[in-house]
């Protein structure tokens, strides 16, 4: 196999609350290989958040080793971890977190330009990708004159506009109803294969994660 794109060990996480302690990542080991797309499942409160936070270089306080792109996150300091989520990593989240007094091509072409892209070359990438997701004639809406499926899309355009090999996803569609879930998942999942990129995505729902090509269950804070 090729080096992992994704390489966790031993990783765990406890949180402190009211002089209770809850050990919420026991020791999770996890590696994804480039272009392999990873269902995370399990039940509410199992750690799923908790897990891709830590893999998303969002937070600190974890024990263990978490690699991306053969690169030890534990080893940088804060300015490495910020270029290497910017470099290797694509989010979408359960809402969207678009900002909302920018257009829909605007929200895609931000975080280009933050990652040096020219103008020109953002703004093409980013009306080919939200056309690609069928919102051609909405490149110029705000979020809040899109639907939530809509919205979900830009937000999917976003995670993948500056190509990384990894997309971290934590319920993606869960805002949404079943029919328009499983078309935004489906259109998630080609673009994501498209690019030959890899994603890690957290979701309760079984179905769903059927269409992903592995799965794996976080249970009393291990993987199984
Ligand atoms: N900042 C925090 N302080 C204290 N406890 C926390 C904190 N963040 C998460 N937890 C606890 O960690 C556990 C796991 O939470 P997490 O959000 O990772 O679960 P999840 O599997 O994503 O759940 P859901 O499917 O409901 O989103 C929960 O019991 C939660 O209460």
């Amino acid at each position: 196999m090729s080096e992992p794109v994704l390489d966790v060990r031993d990783l765990r996480r406890s949180f402190e609350q009211g002089g209770v302690r809850i050990d919420v990542l026991r020791g999770v080991s996890l590696a994804v290989a480039p272009g392999e797309i990873v269902a995370l499942l399990g039940p509410s409160g199992s750690g799923k958040s908790t897990l891709l936070q830590a893999v998303g270089l969002l937070e600190g306080g974890f024990e263990g080793v978490i690699r991306i792109a053969g690169t030890e996150a534990s080893r940088l300091d804060d300015g490495g971890r910020t270029r290497l989520r910017r470099d290797a990593l694509g989010f979408v989240y359960q809402f969207h977190h678009l900002l909302p007094d920018f257009s829909a091509v605007e929200n895609v072409v931000l975080p280009q330009l933050i990652h040096g892209a020219d103008r020109p070359a953002a703004n093409a990438r980013a009306a080919d990708l939200l056309t690609t997701l069928g919102l051609g004639n909405r490149l110029t809406h705000r979020p809040s004159q899109l639907s939530g499926g809509e919205q979900q899309r830009v937000a999917v355009a976003r995670a993948l506009a500056n190509r990384p090999a990894l997309v971290l996803a934590d319920e993606p569609t869960g805002n949404l109803d079943e029919a328009t879930a499983d078309v935004v998942l489906a259109e998630f999942l080609r673009l994501v294969r498209g690019q030959g990129a890899a994603a890690l995505v957290a979701t309760h729902n079984e179905r769903l994660a059927a269409k992903m090509d592995r799965l794996v269950r976080l249970h009393e804070g291990v993987l199984a």
